[in-house]
């Protein structure tokens, strides 16, 4: 989609996020958008008033001068093998007595650290409440979740809230970027939440916005971004707290096939360069073909698995479709 420009408004840092500028007093919208914020990152244990604690130290981060910017973050890469996640029998039971649904029924897979996997499987077969579970929006009826070595299904609601903050990173098909805030905003906003000092946040948001092409779009909002370049801000904002692991959900489901492959190759270069574990949902048999594993949920087990190994893409993609038609044919090529 063409790009059109539009002058970016003043933000609360300053227009233009490498030179931030004097902090400018939050709106009440600004506030309430990051409320939201908040609250999504750490639903539980956020506290009323901690929104404008929040705000607060965004912008003295946003605000701290651009030679500290420097302190440039860079995930390290993780070498391959242990695992990350460990799913162990899972099992999901909707509803009760005359309407019961097995959503998953014994789910188990591992994700080794520096793993892009991805979660293909027809509708209904229970993609969204795997992911729902390993994301600690919904709760299994039985069977764990391991994350880092920790068991996510026996934690406090406290705890759970500073493992979402902590360790997840999220992308989800609409990007799901706060419109009230520029990219730079949104980006820093992870960090501010997460509790990193502000002198450091401007060289982490600024090194990492660049590494994923999005430096450029900084000081816009999202409405004056390109579907593409909302969805790698995302991204940038998933990655730059250097999460153990990255949930995706169908991230390039709204996108256009030309930007759609520039996000692939984006989350192809977090987990191959940058080091990040990232399991990824998708219809879609050319998204699947980028990662290094998939494995196809059917009627709430896992049916088939498939290893790319040194395969290349278009082969890789081949045998998804092969899988993919025999289940029914739902997923193909982004057109
Ligand atoms: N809150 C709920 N209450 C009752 N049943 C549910 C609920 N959420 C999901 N289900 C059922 O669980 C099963 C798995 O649903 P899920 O959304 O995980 O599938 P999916 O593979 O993500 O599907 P799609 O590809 O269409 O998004 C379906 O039969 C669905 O109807």
């Amino acid at each position: 989609m063409a790009e059109v420009y539009t002058e970016p408004t003043p933000s609360a840092f300053g227009a233009n996020p490498t030179d931030p500028g004097t902090p400018l007093p939050l709106s009440a919208d600004d506030r309430s958008a990051l409320d939201g914020l908040a609250a999504a990152f750490s639903r539980d244990a956020y506290a009323p008033g901690a929104s404008s604690a929040a705000a607060g130290r965004v912008a003295q981060g946003a605000g701290a001068s651009a030679a500290a910017s420097h302190g440039v973050h860079a995930a390290a890469p993780r070498p391959a093998g242990s695992p990350i996640l460990s799913v162990r029998s899972i099992e999901k039971v909707f509803g009760s007595r005359d309407s019961v649904t097995h959503a998953l029924a014994g789910v188990s897979f591992d994700v080794a650290a520096g793993e892009f996997v991805g979660i293909m499987g027809p509708s209904g077969s229970g993609k969204t409440t795997l992911l729902n579970c390993v994301s600690t929006i919904d709760t299994v009826t039985s069977g764990h979740i391991i994350v880092g070595g920790r068991d996510i299904t026996g934690m406090s609601r406290r705890q759970l809230a500073k493992f979402r903050r902590d360790d997840l990173g999220f992308i989800f098909q609409d990007s799901n970027l706060l419109d009230t805030l520029t990219g730079f905003e949104n980006i820093s906003l992870a960090l501010t939440i997460k509790g990193e000092p502000a002198r450091s946040i401007p060289g982490k948001v600024n090194a990492m916005a660049a590494r994923l092409g999005v430096d450029g779009v900084l000081s816009k909002y999202p409405y004056q971004m390109s579907g593409g370049q909302k969805q790698r801000v995302a991204a940038a904002r998933a990655m730059v707290c250097d999460p153990k692991l990255i949930l995706a959900d169908e991230p390039t489901g709204a996108l256009d096939s030309r930007a759609a492959t520039v996000m692939l190759e984006i989350m192809e270069m977090m987990n191959t360069q940058m080091g990040a574990t990232i399991m990824m949902v998708t219809h879609d048999a050319f998204a699947a073909s980028y990662t290094n594993r998939v494995l196809f949920i059917k009627d709430g087990a896992v049916f088939n698995e498939l290893r790319r190994g040194d395969e290349s893409r278009d082969a890789f993609f081949a045998r998804i479709m092969e899988v993919v038609s025999f289940l029914g044919g739902e997923a193909g090529h982004v057109s």
